[in-house]
């Protein structure tokens, strides 16, 4: 993405934001409420067109992909999905299957391998609107990864995730964000939203950090965590110190 801005009247929602995300990397975007991250994620879903700038997926801009060519090679999950009819659960991973034409052996053969990978097995047969906060991200998960899941080599795919965690108890958030970091490099890149500067910092390639619509810094872990910035952005005293047992930043409050 180049100089990437967006407007709403006179106020400048995100302003002049430049990043180049490389095949394969993670990279998580981070920032206090009402930074930009969710203006960002709406920019790169399509949902909104910057009134500035460019975005470039597979070194084509984004409005010349057509629906279809998209929907094959990205998959979005925003905070969250509105599902109000009571669709089974392995209905629901299913639909992420529908813009391809892959048969339904494989596409049967894809849902069950996502299941098990976002232990979401067990929640098959049961109705959407019936789960949990937390079992629903998962399905939710579940249902984008199939989308992208397709053994066919269409080039690098991007996976956007808008707070997947939020829901999420302990054991759960770290396994999702093991688990995207486990897709990375398989033709995946990703995009991901957090609060949690710890997820960031432990799970991503490089970490972008907004500010009152502005990226204050944008660069590895080690080099966005600092207690000054974080101070700065974030108006909180921390300290960082090296992860005991990962070696990454521990931003501690
Ligand atoms: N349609 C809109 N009209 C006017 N202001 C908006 C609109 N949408 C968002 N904003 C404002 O833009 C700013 C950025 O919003 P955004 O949702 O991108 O923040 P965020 O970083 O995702 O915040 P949070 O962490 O709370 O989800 C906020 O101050 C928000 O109130």
């Amino acid at each position: 993405m180049e100089s990437l801005g967006y407007s709403v009247g006179k106020r400048e929602l995100l302003r002049d934001i430049h990043m180049q995300i490389s095949n394969g990397e993670c990279v998580a975007v981070v920032g206090p409420n009402g930074a930009g991250k969710s203006t960002l994620f709406r920019l790169l879903s399509g949902e909104w067109a910057p009134h500035s700038g460019h975005i470039l997926f597979n070194g084509a801009p984004l409005r010349q992909w057509s629906l279809d060519q998209l929907a094959r090679v990205r998959s979005v999950m925003p905070q969250s999905s509105s599902l109000s009819f009571p669709f089974l659960v392995r209905d629901v991973i299913m639909m992420g299957r529908m813009p391809h034409d892959s048969g339904r052996a494989q596409d049967e053969a894809i849902v069950d391998e996502v299941m098990e990978v976002c232990d979401v097995q067990r929640l098959a047969h049961r109705h959407y609107t019936d789960l949990s906060g937390g079992e629903r991200q998962r399905v939710q998960l579940a249902r984008v990864l199939a989308q992208i899941w397709q053994p066919v080599d269409l080039g690098q795919r991007l996976l956007l995730l808008d707070e997947p965690t939020s829901a999420l108890d302990l054991s759960h958030q770290l396994d999702l964000m093991q688990l995207v970091r486990d897709v990375c490099g398989k033709a995946v890149t990703v995009l991901v939203i957090v609060h949690d500067l710890n997820l960031a910092a432990r799970f991503a390639d490089r970490v972008m950090m907004l500010h009152n619509g502005a990226a204050v810094a944008l660069g590895t872990p080690q080099e966005v965590m600092r207690p000054d910035l974080i101070e700065c952005v974030f108006n909180v005293k921390t300290q960082v110190i090296e992860h005991p047992l990962y070696g990454c930043p521990l931003v501690v409050s």
